[in-house]
């Protein structure tokens, strides 16, 4: 067990608080009392606003609370009832989550941030965020979604962390939020590769840079394109317990939720992503009343492909054992293409004959897809590679999401050519 001697604690933020924020928030604040001689109690979670009345799926709905009466801020209900009532209906939150919806003031002090919010909001929070940090702070990425830019395609923890001048480690499993949230077991993988201190950078006076600095102190970092180099960064205070694996594991582990952390931050991020785009597929062939067999075909095609993207793009800094080994590979395509939103809303798209983006709307209440942008994301960066027909069921789902392509063609267009 990780005893404490250090006398500062940390102050853990979660930033987001839809279906896997809210659930997430729950299991670092039943940690944070559990263990508050290394954690404050209070686990702040920063809430985009937004005015509702509570709903009749509330465990609280006609109560005689106040907030239960008209419409009221989110915030404040989650507050009063803690209970999500919007995004996580029926679960009963711990009363130390304290919701926000100053993002400023959420992570006031925070040495500890939790990136937790639907792929294309978390730019501008970063950009809302520059200067408002700890400059100590270490981040978890709970994100899943990559980052196209000009120059290629990163990954949210590498976002995050050149956006805010942290280090950021990523976390992904096999995790229907709703499912967590009520605390039936799983697992999930957190990776996490802090920097080395750089033995070359000189040495501040007064005694090594983990001791004693509190200037940028320069650590040689390897990013996901394999590459070491060099780059800044306040280390913690020592008063602070350290932030490593086994910290990690104290906040995240919880009887029903099993962590594993691994070293493999690019693999779990990464897999988290992609997986995604697989479970539209699966979505869409079971809409057909293909049944089980087809959907596994597309499962076995995706996961190839997954081992290839990683191979090919993040080169060396990838493990691809992360992909088959842990939770945050194959056993989360597993779950998603069984119970997941994406591949709920697309199987409900064929059965409809209505677009993803319509189902999305009418049956997930504000929860948003990222299967669907993700497949954009990466067939732009593969369009600028030439590399779009290397990976025909990445392809094919874009294609059929912008209407060039009907789900009848996809057993013909992932068939190897001979
Ligand atoms: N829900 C799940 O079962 C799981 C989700 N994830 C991943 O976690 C990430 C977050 O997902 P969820 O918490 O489920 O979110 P969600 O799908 O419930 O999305 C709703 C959230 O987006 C926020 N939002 C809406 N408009 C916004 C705006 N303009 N700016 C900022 N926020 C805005 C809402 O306030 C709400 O908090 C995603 O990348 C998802 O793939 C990972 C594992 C499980
Ligand atoms: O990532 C998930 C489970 O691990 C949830 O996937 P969906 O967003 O498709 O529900």
């Amino acid at each position: 067990m990780l005893l404490s001697t250090n006398s500062k604690k940390h102050k853990v933020t979660v930033i987001g608080s839809g279906n896997w924020g809210t659930a997430i928030s729950k299991i670092l604040a039943e940690n944070c009392r559990e263990r508050n001689d290394i954690f404050h109690e209070t686990v702040e979670m920063w809430v985009f606003e937004e005015k509702l009345e509570v709903p009749k799926n509330s465990m609280h709905y006609k109560s005689s609370e106040p907030v239960c009466q008209g419409q009221h801020n989110l915030t404040d209900i989650i507050n009063a009832l803690n209970e999500n009532v919007k995004y996580l209906p029926g679960v009963a939150l711990p009363k130390n989550i304290h919701a926000n919806p100053s993002l400023e003031d959420a992570v006031r002090d925070s040495t500890i941030l939790i990136f937790n919010v639907p792929h294309q909001f978390i730019i501008r929070i970063c950009d809302q965020l520059q200067g408002k940090i700890l400059p100590y702070a270490r981040g978890i990425s709970c994100i899943k979604g990559v980052d196209v830019e000009e120059e290629g395609v990163s990954l949210f923890s590498e976002t995050i962390g050149k956006k805010l001048g942290i280090y950021c480690g990523s976390l992904s499993g096999a995790n229907i939020a709703n499912e967590v949230a009520k605390e039936l077991w799983c697992e999930t993988t957190i990776g996490y590769d802090p920097p080395h201190l750089d033995s070359k950078a000189p040495t501040p006076a007064g005694g090594s840079p983990s001791q004693s600095q509190v200037d940028l102190v320069s650590f040689e970092h390897k990013d996901s394109s394999g590459q070491y180099s060099k780059v800044k960064l306040r280390p913690l205070p020592t008063d602070y317990p350290p932030i490593d694996h086994a910290l990690w594991w104290t906040l995240f582990h919880r009887p029903y939720f099993h962590v594993r952390v691994v070293s493999d931050v690019a693999g779990v991020a990464l897999g988290g992503a992609l997986k995604n785009i697989i479970a539209v597929a699966a979505g869409f062939v079971d809409g057909m009343g293909w049944g089980d067999n087809a959907k596994a075909a597309v499962m076995r095609v995706g996961l190839l492909e997954m081992v290839k993207f990683g191979t090919q793009f993040f080169g060396n800094s990838i493990e691809t054992k992360t992909f088959t080994e842990e939770s945050a590979g194959v056993a989360d395509l597993i779950t998603s293409c069984s119970g997941g939103r994406n591949f709920r809303c697309a199987k409900l798209s064929v059965q409809r004959g209505a677009p993803i983006e319509e189902i999305e709307k009418q049956e997930l209440n504000g929860q948003k897809l990222q299967g669907t942008l993700t497949a954009a994301d990466i067939n732009k960066f593969l369009k600028k590679q030439g590399a779009e027909k290397d990976y025909p069921l990445f392809t094919a789902v874009h294609r059929i999401l912008k209407g060039e392509m009907s789900v009848e063609d996809i057993p013909s267009h992932i068939e190897p050519k001979l």
